[in-house]
């Protein structure tokens, strides 16, 4: 990870950067992100915890969690750590669960956890395909819907925001997990009407490339060409996304649902994104 990343995914850096957001928007609120032990998760946990909200955090690394949650506490905040596998439904449940005993309460859930890994679609073994579907697909569905339940056992209102990719032009290397979030953002769609009676709205933010220790994963001249990925020519921020999912889960995102706000600095209309490098035949 370059010093840059690092220092745009510092804690300190987190809870010292400028928000457009009052310090007690989230005051007497408890927050449930996934994810939360890196890159966006934890930008968005840290934010919903300096505007006040108590935190409920999850991830398959407690080790990762804890570093969050230790920082949280040192700022004064509440956080229950609850290491959760998402695609194993009988984990999910658990922490929805733990969540609730402990707080009496759930208003905002952010289903972050994800990833995939750059390959030719030619190429995926059906276990590497599987990986990611049910990562992306099955693990934010699972938490989705257990979520809805728990508003339904306990009333509402409450605000699920699925992050998820940009699907419109596809993205060469990820096909995977393209397919995956286009199920989410196809069923955030569905729901947001099944679940309106319910009080909870559901929408999703498509981040276009955030600079986040996650870009790793990609191959360095991959990751030379990230820059072309958008009229900007830069990553987004981790502060950037974390301010997005804020916008939708508070009053401000109130007459919002069903939606897919999209924060690419406009990559969705310029840029291009080759995940496991560029092929001869596109470099002309
Ligand atoms: C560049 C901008 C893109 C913008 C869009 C998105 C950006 C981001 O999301 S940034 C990064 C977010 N974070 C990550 O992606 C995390 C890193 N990825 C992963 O953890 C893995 O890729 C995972 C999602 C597959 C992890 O799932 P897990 O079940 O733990 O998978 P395994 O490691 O056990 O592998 C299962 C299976 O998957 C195939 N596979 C995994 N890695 C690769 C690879 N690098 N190349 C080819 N195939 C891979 C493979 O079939 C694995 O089975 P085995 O061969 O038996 O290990
Ligand atoms: N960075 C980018 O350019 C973009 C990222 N995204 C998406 O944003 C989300 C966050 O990515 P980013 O912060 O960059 O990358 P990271 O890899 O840092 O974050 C992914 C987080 O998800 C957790 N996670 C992965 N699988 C599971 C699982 N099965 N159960 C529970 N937790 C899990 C990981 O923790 P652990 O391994 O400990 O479980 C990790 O903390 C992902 O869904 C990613 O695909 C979307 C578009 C662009």
């Amino acid at each position: 990870m370059s010093p840059e990343i690092a220092a745009l995914n510092n804690p300190e850096n987190l809870w010292a950067a400028e928000t457009v957001y009052r310090p007690d928007l989230f005051q007497g609120k408890v927050a449930l992100v996934s994810g939360a032990g890196s890159g966006i998760g934890r930008a968005v946990a840290l934010l919903f915890a300096r505007l006040g909200a108590k935190l409920v955090i999850c991830g398959r690394t407690p080790e990762k969690l804890e570093v969050i949650a230790e920082f949280v506490r040192s700022k004064g905040g509440e956080v229950l750590v609850v290491p959760t596998n998402v695609r194993e439904p009988e984990q999910v449940d658990a922490l929805f669960k733990k969540a609730q005993a402990h707080y009496g309460r759930i208003d905002y859930t952010v289903n972050n956890a994800g990833g995939q890994f750059p390959q030719n679609a030619i190429d995926y073994a059906p276990k590497g395909w599987n990986a990611v579907i049910n990562n992306n697909l099955n693990g934010t569905w699972l938490m989705m819907q257990r979520a809805a339940q728990h508003w339904r056992e306990h009333g509402g209102p409450g605000s699920i925001v699925n992050i998820v990719v940009v699907i419109e032009r596809g993205m060469p290397g990820v096909a995977h997990t393209v397919a995956a979030r286009a199920g989410i953002i196809g069923a955030t769609r569905t729901v947001a009407v099944e679940w309106a009676p319910l009080g909870v709205r559901v929408n999703c933010v498509a981040p276009g490339l955030t600079a986040t220790e996650g870009l790793d994963v990609y191959p360095p001249e991959a990751q030379k060409e990230f820059p072309l990925a958008n009229p900007l020519k830069r990553p987004g921020t981790p502060m950037e996304i974390a301010e997005s999912v804020i916008y939708l889960s508070a009053g401000s995102g109130s007459f919002i649902t069903g939606e897919v706000v999209t924060v690419d600095g406009g990559g969705k209309l310029w840029g291009e994104l080759w995940t496991a490098g560029r092929p001869d035949y596109y470099r002309h």
